[in-house]
């Protein structure tokens, strides 16, 4: 069977910085190691006004193509994933196309092109619907891009508001891929729940502990029904595990739920065994707290271990290198945090040729989902063609009442009049409003 997986990538990060630990802990009277430690962010990402989910994935596209040395006619798919549409109807995917046709001689008529909604997750189902497109045979030797593009904002004094970001992140699915090839097993934990929504409002309405919980309960059944296929899964197996990211503390619970889960009734079971004992069985406990209560417990002992803390330091902790410095950026999460994982095993020289990463993606309302990529010969070339370092460390740092400015730009029901930070170059900016209220785009040289 021939190969397919995600053959190039580019991220491309709003232009604007809000440092949580230096401007918006002071301003909402918190401690810094509220952000650093608890939720473990430095930064967000915001869009300067002229960015949108449409200028950050279209900028993101552009680079990728323009990289690739890709035209138009290599392209029969284009799928936007995003939570953060402004159009119930006109999916986003045709004003991406509409200005990458700005700047190339061909156009994307004959290409498909939709938007996939489902919360955080969409942009991973993306990524399914372009490789089931390609496994079906009816790409035409054509490859597919994937753009995952969100402006994640939350009303002003949410808690949500300590978790926002933006920014889109652009993936050429094709045959014989030069970054990740994506297994064909996949496991799923999806169940009907009320934790984050958005109904015909731009803010979402977010149950944020619930969320959590729900997060980590759906992640636990994708986990479950990944083995049912792939089968048992050991702590060794895989050298990076990407997760969905909203804020890295999410990761370091649903990691330590996830080790707990795969060590059971393998050798390293048994060596954690010997050292803080035996994982609690509900069967061993007379009520349902009296379990939770020795599970935690045995949890916090279990993370307190060298072996857990290795495998986690190694497995885990370089998926979040970028996530730290710019938020949740939803449907593109994950796809940071593995894009994350790969740069720093670049810049660390560990050798990732045939390497196996567990993808693990999230997205409210609630589903979870977890397949295996193989890294591929290439990978290194890849990953070394991103600038997103220089792209974080060029963001403009707003004070406090910039960052107050910047919200209400971009809140749809505020009208504000706000001059830009940064100067467009080489990209795609907002132009203001068309005859139909519709959002028009120009290439700024
Ligand atoms: C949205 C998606 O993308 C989809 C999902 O993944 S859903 C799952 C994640 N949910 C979200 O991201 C929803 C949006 N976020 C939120 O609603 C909120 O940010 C939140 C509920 C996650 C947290 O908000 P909060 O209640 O204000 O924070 P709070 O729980 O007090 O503090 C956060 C952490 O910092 C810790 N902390 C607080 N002060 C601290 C300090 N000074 N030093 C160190 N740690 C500190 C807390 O103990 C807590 O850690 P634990 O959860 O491990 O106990």
């Amino acid at each position: 069977m021939t190969a397919v997986g995600i053959d190039a990538m580019e991220i491309w990060t709003g232009k604007l910085k809000l440092d949580l630990a230096e401007t918006f802990a002071p301003a909402q009277g918190d401690d810094p190691g509220k952000y650093t430690k608890g939720l473990g962010l430095r930064a967000s990402s915001f869009p300067d006004v002229y960015e949108d989910i449409v200028t950050m994935g279209a900028n993101a596209a552009h680079r990728l193509m323009k990289r690739k040395g890709l035209t138009p006619e290599d392209i029969g798919r284009i799928d936007v994933a995003t939570e953060s549409a402004f159009d119930n109807s006109k999916p986003v995917s045709t004003y991406i196309a509409g200005c990458l046709e700005q700047v190339y001689d061909e156009n994307f008529h004959h290409a498909n092109k939709g938007e996939r909604k489902f919360a955080c997750i969409s942009g991973t189902q993306s990524l399914d619907d372009a490789y089931n497109w390609i496994r079906a045979g009816r790409n035409r030797g054509r490859a597919a891009l994937v753009i995952a593009t969100d402006t994640a904002l939350y009303a002003r004094d949410d808690p949500g508001e300590a978790t926002q970001g933006a920014g889109a992140v652009a993936m050429l699915v094709d045959e014989d891929p030069n970054l990740v090839e994506l297994s064909a097993e996949q496991g799923y934990g999806s169940a009907d729940e009320t934790d984050f929504l958005k109904p015909n409002q731009q803010f979402p309405s977010v149950d944020g502990k619930r969320s959590v919980n729900v997060y980590l309960a759906r992640m636990r059944e994708a986990l479950e029904d990944f083995a049912e296929v792939a089968g048992d899964i050991h702590p060794g197996d895989y050298e990076m595990i990407p997760f969905h990211t909203p804020f890295p503390g999410m990761v370091r619970k649903a990691a330590a739920l996830g080790y707990r889960h795969i060590v059971r009734g393998t050798d390293v079971g048994d060596l954690l065994a010997e050292e803080i004992g035996h994982q609690p069985m509900r069967s061993d406990f007379e009520t349902d707290d009296e379990f939770h209560a020795a599970i935690k417990e045995y949890t916090d002992a279990l993370t307190e271990t060298e072996r857990y803390q290795d495998w986690y330091a190694n497995t885990i902790e370089p998926t979040l290198e970028i996530s730290r410095e710019v938020g949740n950026w939803y449907t593109g999460s994950v796809h940071i945090a593995r894009a994350s994982g790969l740069k720093h095993a670049r810049e660390n020289g560990l050798d990732l040729d045939d390497a196996r990463l567990l993808v693990a993606s999230y997205g409210s309302g609630a589903q979870a989902e977890v397949h295996a990529e193989t890294v591929v010969p290439g990978w290194e070339e890849e990953i070394g063609a991103l600038d997103i370092d220089e792209q974080i460390r060029n963001r403009y740092d707003l004070s406090f009442a910039e960052y107050e400015q910047v919200h209400d730009v971009h809140n749809h029901e505020t009208e504000t009049d706000v001059e830009e930070f940064t100067a467009p170059e080489n990209e795609f900016a907002f132009d203001g409003w068309g005859r139909m209220g519709e959002r028009k785009y120009r290439y700024v040289e």
